[in-house]
């Protein structure tokens, strides 16, 4: 029992689904890039970082090229709660992706903005070729179209946490996801 327990109202995605579908994916990956040398994987923090490292360890084991990590923070200009698309580079990559097969590790989309405005960054640097993995899509908030190759789970327009997930920074180390209980936000 974590202390978080008590402020979850329910539980929509377990730690064991949540497994199970880092496994899938990573197998999918590892199939459709059999042929390259090596892959870049670019981690959006915070929230993408459990995925990241669960991703990264199954592509290593179900037999996938040899990667390389990099991270990248960025802040979106928003109102309150919605993103507006404007997006400031907090930490940039720290190397060349010239030439190099890159996939973005996304935790969420939502309104797609930031995923938007990363994949236009990505290409303008020249990577050989940018797919996307994200974990979770909320296909009903979608802003703007955005190509993900890879999704976990596609989840109802609601404000999740766990599993790299915050709500005023907290709840990422919940190991699944779920939905806050009502009185948590009148704190
Ligand atoms: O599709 P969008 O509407 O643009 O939203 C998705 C983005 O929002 C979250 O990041 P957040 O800004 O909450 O930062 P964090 O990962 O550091 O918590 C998430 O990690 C995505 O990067
Ligand atoms: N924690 C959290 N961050 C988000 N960013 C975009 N959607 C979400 C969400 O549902 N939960």
């Amino acid at each position: 029992m974590g202390w978080y327990d008590a402020d979850i109202d329910r539980v929509i995605i377990t730690e064991e689904e949540l497994r199970g579908k880092t496994a899938e994916l990573a197998k999918q990956v590892a199939a459709d890039y059999a042929s390259v040398d090596g892959l870049l994987l670019v981690c959006v923090l915070k929230g993408a970082v459990m995925f990241m490292a669960d991703f990264s360890r199954e592509l290593g084991k179900v037999g996938g090229p040899p990667v390389e990590l990099e991270f990248m923070a960025v802040s979106s200009y928003g109102q309150g709660t919605t993103s507006s698309g404007v997006v400031r580079i907090l930490k940039d990559l720290d190397r060349d992706i010239a030439g190099k097969h890159v996939i973005v590790v996304e935790d969420i989309v939502d309104s797609g903005l930031t995923l938007s405005w990363l994949l236009k960054y990505l290409e303008s640097r020249s990577a050989k070729s940018v797919d996307v993995v994200a974990l979770f899509r909320k296909p009903e908030a979608i802003k703007v179209p955005v190509p993900v190759k890879y999704v976990g789970f596609d989840i109802p327009t609601e404000f999740v946490v766990g599993y790299g997930l915050d709500y005023s920074e907290r709840y990422r180390e919940v190991p699944y996801v779920g939905i806050l209980k009502p009185e948590v936000y009148q704190r």
